[in-house]
C-alpha cells in the first residue's frame, strides 16, 4: 500500500540582501554552509521533514533581498502557511527592513494572524553585532511573532528554526501541543 502523503506546508524567507537568508535555508536542505555569495532572484526548495511524528512535505521559497522601497511581492503569499523573516545582528538596515516588510506582508494578506517567525542571523559574529537580542525579542513580541537567533554559519540556535517556524503555522492550521526544547 502507498505511503500516506505528508502534510503540504509552504513557508516563505524573506529579509534584506545578504542577511543568510540562503544559507539558513542550504543550511536545513542540505546540512552545509556556502561561504560564498551569491544574490538570490528566488528559488524554491522541498524537503520531506518529520515534525512530532509526521510527514511534511516543506516547499521553502527562498526570495531575493528586499528594500524598504521594494515592492512587495504579493503573488509570493499565495498558498503560504508561514513566513520567515530573517534580519542580520550585524545590520540595522536590515532590521529596519524587516518592519517595513512584516507591514507590507499584512497588509497584502489582510489579516493578522499570519504565523511569522522573526529570525536574528550571523550571531556568530559577536564583534559586529548592533542589533542586540532584546531588540529582536520585543521586535517579535509586538508583532506576536516567534523569535529566534541563529548561526547559518556555526548552525547555532536552541531549536531548529524551521521546526519553530512549523510550530508558528501549526499554530493557525493544525497541531499547537507545546514545544519541549527552549528558544532563547
Ligand atoms: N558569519 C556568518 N556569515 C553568514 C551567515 N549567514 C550567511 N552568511 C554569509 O553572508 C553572505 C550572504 O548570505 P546569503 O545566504 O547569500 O544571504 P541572502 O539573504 O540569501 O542574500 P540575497 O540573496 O542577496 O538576498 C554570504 O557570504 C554568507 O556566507 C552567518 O550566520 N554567519
Amino acid at each position: 500500500m502507498a505511503a500516506a502523503a505528508g502534510k503540504q506546508r509552504k513557508l516563505a524567507v524573506m529579509g534584506y540582501r545578504s542577511v543568510g537568508k540562503s544559507s539558513l535555508t542550504i543550511q536545513f536542505i542540505d546540512r552545509q554552509f556556502v561561504d560564498n555569495y551569491n544574490p538570490t532572484i528566488e528559488y524554491t526548495h522541498h524537503k520531506s521533514f518529520q515534525y512530532r511524528g509526521e510527514e511534511y512535505n516543506l516547499t521553502i521559497v527562498d526570495t531575493a533581498g528586499q528594500d524598504k522601497y521594494s515592492i512587495f511581492p504579493v503573488q509570493l503569499t499565495v498558498n503560504v502557511h508561514g513566513f520567515i523573516l530573517v534580519y542580520s545582528v550585524t545590520s540595522r538596515m536590515s532590521f529596519e527592513v524587516v518592519r517595513t516588510i512584516h507591514e507590507k506582508l499584512l497588509d497584502a494578506v489582510g489579516r493578522l494572524a499570519v504565523p511569522v517567525l522573526l529570525v536574528g542571523n550571523k550571531m556568530d559574529l559577536y564583534n559586529e553585532r548592533v542589533v542586540s537580542l532584546e531588540e529582536g525579542r520585543a521586535l517579535a513580541a509586538q508583532w506576536h511573532a516567534a523569535f529566534i537567533e541563529t548561526s547559518a554559519r556555526e548552525y547555532l540556535s536552541t531549536c531548529d528554526l524551521f521546526s519553530l517556524a512549523l510550530f508558528e503555522v501549526e499554530k493557525v492550521y493544525g497541531n499547537s501541543r507545546p514545544l519541549s526544547c527552549s528558544i532563547s
